[in-house]
């Protein structure tokens, strides 16, 4: 696979069509429908997103072929995680598929041949059984040709499809790829016109996906497949900027764009683009010298295969490939004689491979998660081996570790992935999921007899959790270390509130990465002197922290006299579409096209910015796969309707007094104000400021992804932490561009400030518009608990959210926060604040000091502290 082909490009598998492949027809004729389903694995195995079944073939019976083919590969796990490409050009063969295949599939084709009725009544049809369809550049004339045909009847189809109803994201438009380098003159702007007209199918027609038949293009070199391959990856890297998102290939059969010799490359480039009159004849000579290379490609990715069985297993356990294993392992077994020695010896030394290159640097977590989906695997094949052998299986962990997301927090992505890691490294891990409360912890720890307990949370509330933990530990006199991790705990705040609630070690892990390090030196013999090091540390910490001066904090007075100047002059229109708006079914195809790739990445511990980490010396092979992955789980998530995104958005009159912002019925949002003294010049920030006293606007949303929790879980059950945790991680991926999405929605056409605003996807990541939407738990309001407040102006529990007991929402792929118009308003840190404001806050809230001062704790100055 080309490194540089585009992330959403989608390779539909063609081995499975007797009219493209002679050896799956002679199997489906000979009725060798075992070693056709192959043909179909090895296809997903290379990398085909999609499989192309054609049963199109005289000998046959089409219908029956077809349903007796989907029927096989629908039986097989691997094969059937990706959509099928149901090819006939007989309408009841089709028809046999759709009613045949599970999960959405795609048709191919229909097209205007038979006039505007027919074409039509299949679309419909195909609508109603929820599938995609091609539609090939075809009308009642003839196939298209050139740039302005392919064009042409795309535009008509499009117009006759999404005026009946048809969703344009459900269109695929093929505008036929001819064979280039034919000699014949006609042809000479066969590969350009493609292109181009691709570029302008995509503007005319907004939604769709254009696809096409690769082999096509290199028909005039059948039998030297370096040159095929060469022009087929050099056709595909200019295509698919163009707006190709699909192509029918031999997957396993391109190459890398940089790795073709420049002169095979140009020669391909001056061919497709007719960029000399002889173009061609360049090619052919050239062809001659490159005859003879054979399909390289596959045999590469399969000679591990011709190993013995252990290296194999290591192989499988250090790529991730689980396509084989479960072979392997019984292959192993007969070998080895028990099952336990199995996984004693080569899967065991092959985990050890895996925890070596992955301490050394040379491994990721996304590839360290993915070989513990082939472990699992593995093991789950020998299990009733082991038991009818009575083994037992009682293999000793290395040492036992309770894990769980505190009390009040739902965010366990990170949690997962040092579960899995340190299971990977031959640790045990007791998970018990999220908002566990300290007794749950604690009876667990006693009841397993763990050597440690290890601590995760996302939200500021969850710190006071993992303090009360610590607290409960020592009240109860577990000794065992405490590990602590997740986004918002830090080695500062480790040092300064949790470890001085325990007598016993507490240790801040800073990434998941680092966890097995941290268990084998604690489960280690120099124990002792690691855990004297970290307490020394810790103690220098806290005495840094009471030597420093700490910048003074203003009085609540002087800090509000030193507001802001802001303009109101320029505060935003009322809004056009005011009150509140509700959207239960956002396209999540949609949403696809705004993630924001980075942080998914950070989620996975590849740091880098997106897209340049694809290409990054160290991670980039890493993160291409783990994007491919992403890419082909979105794939699946859309077409299979695997999620829902509902959002709620609020348009409300609003007027600031003081602090507080008053909403139209008269419910109160209290803020907070920036109380550490600043510079001349600089202002003592507070969210109010930014809303006129005399009448303003004041927006609020709420957003979810629904329906990635459930599925993660059948993922986990099934024993793949790796899908569960990419799904989650996506999941988190699409609220975010959801927020995003539904906030430039608001800007143009619900508020409608910025009606003519165009901002690019990296414009918009990079928040260069007008207005902010700070979001309750972030620097400028910190408070997690204004959510109720901004929940119950949004109608409820908006967009099917709740909240937890310290307010973080569920689903866990949640946002919401508050729409700031005004040009000037913007993100700030509030930061410590004094005594006189806790208790200002406490009295605006209608709350005792007590409550106050737990909302508040992350952000108390320790001269507010409460006697
Ligand atoms: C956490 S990022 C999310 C966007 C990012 N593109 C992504 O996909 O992850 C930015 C959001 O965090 C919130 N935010 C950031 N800084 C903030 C601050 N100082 N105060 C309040 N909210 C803030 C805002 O809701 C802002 O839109």
């Amino acid at each position: 696979m080309s490194d540089n082909l585009s992330s959403r490009f989608v390779m539909v598998g063609e081995r499975t069509n007797v009219t493209g492949s002679a050896r799956f027809r002679k199997l489906i004729v000979a009725g060798d429908y075992d070693t056709a389903v192959e043909v179909a694995r090895d296809q997903v195995d290379n990398g085909a997103q999609i499989i192309d079944v054609n049963m199109d073939e005289g000998l046959l019976d089409g219908v029956e072929a077809m349903g007796h083919f989907l029927r096989r590969i629908a039986a097989e796990p691997d094969i059937a995680r990706v959509p099928v490409m149901i090819d006939s050009s007989k309408w009841e063969v089709i028809e046999e598929g759709l009613k045949t295949v599970s999960g959405k599939p795609v048709v191919n084709s229909i097209s205007l041949k038979e006039g505007e009725e027919d074409f039509l009544e299949k679309a419909r049809k195909i609508r109603d059984y929820g599938a995609a369809t091609v539609v090939m550049a075809f009308d009642e004339t003839r196939q298209a040709d050139t740039k302005d045909r392919k064009v042409e009847i795309c535009a008509r189809a499009y117009d006759l499809l999404v005026e009946n109803g048809f969703p344009a994201s459900d269109i695929i438009f093929d505008p036929n790829i001819f064979a280039v380098a034919t000699g014949i003159d006609e042809h000479r702007r066969y590969g350009i016109d493609f292109i181009e007209a691709c570029r302008e199918i995509r503007e005319r027609c907004p939604g769709v996906q254009i696809s096409g038949g690769l082999s096509n293009l290199s028909f005039s070199f059948r039998g030297n497949e370096p040159v095929r391959r060469a022009l087929h990856s050099v056709f595909l890297y200019h295509a698919i900027p163009a707006g190709l998102s699909m192509a029918i290939v031999n997957a396993g059969q391109l190459d890398v764009y940089d790795e073709i010799p420049p002169e095979l490359r140009d020669a391909c480039e001056d061919v497709l683009f007719d960029r000399r009159a002889d173009a061609t004849d360049r090619l052919v000579e050239l062809a001659e010298k490159y005859a003879g290379g054979g399909a390289k490609k596959t045999e590469r990715d399969t000679r591990w295969r011709e190993a013995a069985v252990e290296e194999r297993l290591a192989h499988a356990l250090i790529h991730g490939i689980d396509a084989h294993v479960e072979d392997d392992v019984m292959e192993a077994h007969a070998k080895a004689g028990r099952a336990i020695r199995v996984i004693e010896g080569p899967l065991m030394d092959g985990m050890n491979r895996v925890g070596d290159l992955f301490g050394s640097g040379k491994m990721f977590l996304p590839q360290v998660v993915k070989s513990a989906r082939v472990m699992k695997k593995a093991v789950a094949r020998l299990l009733p081996h082991i038991e009818a052998e009575n083994e037992g299986g009682e293999g000793a962990a290395k040492g036992k570790i309770v894990m769980a997301t505190v009390k009040g927090d739902v965010h366990d992505i990170g949690k997962n992935i040092v579960g899995v890691v340190l299971q990977c490294n031959g640790y045990e891990v007791v998970d018990l999921g999220v908002m566990v409360g300290w007794p749950d912890i604690l009876a667990a720890a006693r009841s397993s007899r763990a050597d440690m307990i290890g601590l995760s949370g996302l939200i500021t509330p969850s710190l006071d959790e993992m303090v009360s933990v610590a607290g409960e530990m020592e009240r109860e006199g577990l000794t065992m270390p405490l590990l602590i991790g997740g986004a918002t705990t830090s080695r500062v705040h480790t040092a300064l509130k949790i470890a001085p609630a325990r007598s016993g070690p507490v240790i801040h892990v800073t990434d998941a990465s680092r966890a097995v390090g941290v268990m084998t030196k604690l489960l280690g013999d120099d124990a002792q002197p690691y855990l004297a090091e970290i307490a020394a540390d810790y103690a220098d910490i806290r005495e840094k922290r009471g030597k420093k001066g700490k910048g003074a904090i203003a009085s609540l007075e002087d800090a509000r006299d030193n507001r802001a100047e802001v303009d109101f002059a320029l505060k935003p229109p009322a809004p056009a579409k005011p009150g509140l708006h509700v959207f239960d079914d956002w396209p999540v195809a949609k949403l696809r096209d705004t993630i924001d790739w980075t942080p998914f990445f950070r989620s996975w511990e590849l740091h880098g910015t997106y897209p340049a980490i694809l290409d990054d010396e160290v991670v980039g092979e890493a993160a291409r796969s783990l994007f491919d992955d992403a890419q082909a789980m979105l794939d699946r998530i859309v077409a299979e309707d695997w999620l829902t995104a509902r959002g709620v958005v609020g348009l409300w009159p609003a007027r600031s007094e003081g602090d507080d912002i008053l909403i139209d019925g008269g419910t109160r949002l209290p803020f907070l104000r920036q109380q550490v003294k600043k510079r001349e010049g600089r202002s003592n920030d507070c969210l109010a400021d930014f809303v006129d006293t005399s009448g303003d606007h004041l927006g609020g949303f709420a957003v979810a992804i629904h329906g990635a929790h459930d599925r993660a879980k059948s993922f986990e059950e099934a024993g793949d932490d790796y899908s569960a945790i990419l799904l989650k991680a996506l999941a988190d991926r699409l609220a975010e561009s959801f927020a995003e999405a539904m906030h430039a929605h608001v800007r143009r056409d619900l508020w409608g400030y910025a009606p003519d605003e165009q901002l690019t996807n990296e414009a918009l990541i990079a928040e260069q518009y007008r207005g902010i939407r700070p979001a309750p738990g972030y620097p400028a309001c910190p408070d997690h608990s204004l959510k109720p407040i901004l929940f119950d102006l949004l109608g409820g529990d908006p967009a099917g959210i709740s909240l937890t007991d310290n307010f973080a929402m569920w689903p866990a792929s949640a946002v919401s926060g508050f729409y700031f118009g005004h040009p000037q308003a913007r993100y700030f840190g509030v930061a410590r604040v004094g005594r006189d404001q806790l208790e200002d806050y406490a009295g605006r809230r209608g709350v005792d000091l007590d409550t106050a001062q737990r909302w508040l704790s992350p952000n108390l100055d320790e001269s507010a502290a409460l006697g």
